[in-house]
C-alpha cells in the first residue's frame, strides 16, 4: 500500500475506537509515559492535542502538571512552510484552531520554547513498525523538526494506538526513526 492509503485505512480505524476506548487507552499510555520519564531529570514535555482519533493526550497533561513539568505544544510556523514552533501551554494559555482545526496557543514571543530547552517531544503519528520508523499526517512537521533535535539530549517518544502498528512503514531519506513509541499495552524500545 502506498503512504496515503495507508494514512487513509489507520486514521479510519483509530476514528472506529469507542469513546470508552479512548478514554481508558488514554489513561493507561499516560502511566506507561510516566514510567518511561520517572527517575529522569524531565524539566520541559513537549505535546500535543490529540486529533482525528489520536490517542488522547488530555491524563497525559494533567499529571505533569500536577508534577509541576512544564508542556509545551506544537504551533505551526507562522511564515515558515512545514516548521513548527513550540509553545508554552497551561490552562491559562489563550488558544485558536490552526488550519487543519487543532487547538494551538496564540502565538506570542514570550512563550516560545527553544527545542534546545525541551528534554522530551512526544510526537503524534499515523502509523509504525517494529524498526522504530514512523509515518505522520503528511505535513513533514515532526520530521523537520526531529531533523535539528539532538537526540542525545532530547528523548523523543512516538504515543499512539496499538492498531497503529503495521508490519513495515514505508520509508523516506527524510523519515527520522524512534528509538521509543509507547501505546496503551506496551514500551516499545528499538535500538
Ligand atoms: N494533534 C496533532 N497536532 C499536530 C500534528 C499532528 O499530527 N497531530 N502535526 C503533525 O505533523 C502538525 C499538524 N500536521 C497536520 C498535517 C496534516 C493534517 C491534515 O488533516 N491534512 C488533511 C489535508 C488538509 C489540507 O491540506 O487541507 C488530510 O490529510 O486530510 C493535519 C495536521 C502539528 N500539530
Ligand atoms: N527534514 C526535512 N527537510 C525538508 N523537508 C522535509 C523534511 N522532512 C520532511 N520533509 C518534507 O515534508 C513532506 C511530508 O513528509 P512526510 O510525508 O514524511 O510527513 P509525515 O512524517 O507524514 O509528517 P509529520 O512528520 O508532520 O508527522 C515531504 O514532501 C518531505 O519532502
Amino acid at each position: 500500500m502506498d503512504r496515503k492509503s495507508l494514512r487513509q485505512s489507520i486514521r479510519k480505524q483509530r476514528n472506529a475506537l469507542t469513546r470508552q476506548q479512548q478514554e481508558s487507552f488514554s489513561f493507561q499510555g499516560a502511566s506507561r509515559i510516566l514510567d518511561c520519564l520517572k527517575n529522569k531529570q524531565v524539566k520541559t514535555v513537549a505535546l500535543y492535542l490529540s486529533n482525528d482519533g489520536e490517542l488522547d493526550t488530555t491524563p497525559l497533561i494533567e499529571k505533569l502538571w500536577e508534577k509541576s513539568i512544564r508542556v509545551c505544544l506544537p504551533v505551526l510556523h507562522p511564515f515558515n512552510k512545514g516548521q513548527l514552533l513550540f509553545l508554552h501551554y497551561d490552562g491559562k494559555s489563550k488558544m485558536r484552531y490552526n488550519k487543519y482545526g487543532i487547538a494551538e496557543p496564540c502565538l506570542d514571543i514570550r512563550n516560545v520554547i527553544p527545542v534546545t530547552e525541551l528534554d522530551v517531544i512526544i510526537t503524534p503519528l499515523v502509523a509504525f513498525d517494529c524498526h522504530g520508523n514512523r509515518m505522520g499526517m503528511g505535513g513533514g512537521y515532526y520530521d523537520r523538526t526531529l531533523a535539528n533535535v539532538d537526540l542525545v539530549t532530547t528523548k523523543v517518544i512516538g504515543f499512539a494506538h496499538d492498531c497503529q502498528q503495521i508490519s513495515k512503514v514505508p520509508i523516506e531519506s527524510w523519515d527520522v526513526p524512534l528509538s521509543t513509541i509507547v501505546t496503551p499495552s506496551t514500551l516499545h524500545q528499538f535500538d
